[in-house]
């Protein structure tokens, strides 16, 4: 917890008196975040292999966006469209951003920590799916991943202390 300054001579929390909107103190100020940061990932273009399920068949599809040879974007262990079989066999629980984004705006996430375990979901999946540390979409999920990581961690914190200065403070009779 950082330091709340002078007058604080117990040390304890005094950031989040009064009102419950303020930024730090409020605990669902996180749905709001991880909608922004959602928002963040669909903007970037290494997002766009992990907006759809992967089972589709519209893998093809993404070779002619691509411009580039075939190879470099097509999985190493598929050169046809039939990623599917092979998808399912190696990838468990397969989740995508769309996924993701509908749960959230379904306020179906309790924590931004359910949040962050689909999304870490989305990374793993391509972590176990590519044979090739070089292949270009993991290159992009690589990316991504480091972005994702940089803006999860302070949401995640500041939600944690909002429920922690919760449960400290007084019970406040109604
Ligand atoms: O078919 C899709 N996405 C759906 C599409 F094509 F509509 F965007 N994907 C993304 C997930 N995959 C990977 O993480 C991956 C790692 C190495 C090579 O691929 C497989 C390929």
């Amino acid at each position: 917890l950082d330091s709340d300054g002078p007058g604080t001579s117990s040390g304890r929390r005094v950031k989040c008196r009064g009102r419950r909107q303020s930024l730090k103190c409020n605990p669902d100020a996180w749905k709001k975040q991880c909608k922004e940061l959602l928002s963040l990932i669909y903007e970037r273009e290494d997002s766009e292999p992990f907006r759809q399920p992967a089972d589709l068949l519209s893998y093809p599809g993404y070779q002619e966006q691509e411009g580039e040879s075939s190879e470099s974007v097509v999985p190493e262990r598929q050169q046809d469209s039939s990623l599917s079989e092979d998808y399912q066999d190696v990838i468990d629980t397969p989740v995508d951003f769309s996924t993701v984004k509908e749960t959230l705006e379904a306020g179906n996430y309790g924590s931004p920590l359910e949040f962050y375990k689909d999304v870490r979901q989305i990374f793993n999946n391509s972590k176990a799916y590519t044979s090739n540390k070089k292949s270009r979409i993991y290159s992009m999920m690589l990316r991504l991943s480091a972005l994702f990581e940089s803006r999860i961690k302070n949401i995640i914190s500041e939600y944690k202390s909002a429920i922690q200065s919760q449960k400290r403070r007084r019970p406040r009779y109604r």
